[in-house]
């Protein structure tokens, strides 16, 4: 059965990349796409049409699910939309307030909804391994650094507060500090948290534990957006089918 599906954000760098992949893939059928700006009238052949459209595309179209990579903003209205037509939402958004994230994860009471900040399957292993990592080395300093392209907004990444919640719950440090400059040495206990923007880097995050005259080194490096976009995909053909609720990607990751 192909499971038909929204885009949204559809000339964005990663809303190209799930609409590509949905043109490909024979698991799944484009029911539309839709961007904020429609100064780009195509992609891949398709024909771009306005976000103000949206509302009535999910009722013209009746996709099964909805994929968007915008800004939490847009991904709130998005998902609200989605509520009130009863449509599977997954989104990749990351940059949302503590407040935003709860009303995203609101929406999972009415809809089947995945947010999920890295559609890595490697980045995901990471979020599950680095707990232990950070439980058998108590007391090791530890300092997460992420790195990606010059047109990224939010920092830290959305996978590195993910990996931070995780490695919080695992150890006993006193908190984050982000950057580090002038007569600023590291205490005990303190999490170092560094953000690297350049050039065209697609996205890596590294996790280093540092003590007993050793270092453990954790790094995950994403060589294509099409790694993200397939994660992406992959679980809006697994929501389709699901039941509302709020989905973590590694349920979609061992099913
Ligand atoms: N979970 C994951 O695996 C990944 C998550 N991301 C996240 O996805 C998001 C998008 O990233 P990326 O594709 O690189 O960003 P881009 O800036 O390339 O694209 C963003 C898209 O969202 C649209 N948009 C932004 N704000 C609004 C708004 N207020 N209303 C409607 N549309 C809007 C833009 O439209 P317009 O053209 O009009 O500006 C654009 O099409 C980011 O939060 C990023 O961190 C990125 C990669 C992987
Ligand atoms: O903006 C990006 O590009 C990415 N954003 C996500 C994040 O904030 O963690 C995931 C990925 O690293 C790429």
């Amino acid at each position: 059965m192909s499971v038909s599906v929204g885009v949204t954000g559809a000339t964005g760098r990663m809303g190209r990349a799930v609409l590509e992949l949905v043109l490909e893939r024979e698991d799944c059928s484009l029911a539309f796409a839709v961007n904020r700006s429609t100064d780009i009238e195509t992609v891949a052949g398709v024909e771009i049409e306005s976000a103000l459209e949206f509302v009535p595309l999910l009722e013209e179209r009746n996709p099964d699910v909805v994929v968007d990579f915008t800004g939490p903003k847009s991904t709130l209205e998005y998902a609200s939309a989605c509520a009130e037509a009863g449509v599977a939402f997954v989104t990749g958004t990351t940059g949302f307030s503590a407040p935003q994230r709860s009303q995203l994860e609101a929406y999972g009471d009415t809809i089947p909804l995945l947010h999920a900040p890295n559609f890595a399957r490697g980045v995901q292993t990471l979020v599950d391994i680095i707990g232990d990592a950070v439980s058998n080395l108590p007391g090791y300093d530890l300092e997460l650094v992420e790195t990606h392209h010059n047109g990224k907004r939010d920092a830290p990444s959305g996978t590195a507060n993910r990996l931070l919640e995780e490695i919080e719950s695992a150890g006993d440090f006193t908190g984050r500090t982000h950057g580090r400059e002038g007569d600023q040495p590291r205490e005990a206990g303190e999490i170092g948290v560094h953000a690297l923007r350049a050039g065209s880097i697609t996205g890596e995050h590294e996790v280093v534990l540092a003590g007993n005259h050793e270092e453990l080194r954790l790094t995950h490096r994403a060589e294509d957006r099409g790694v993200f976009a397939a994660g992406a995909v992959d679980a809006a053909v697994w929501l389709a089918g699901a039941a509302p609720g709020r989905y973590d990607f590694s349920t979609v990751i061992s099913s």
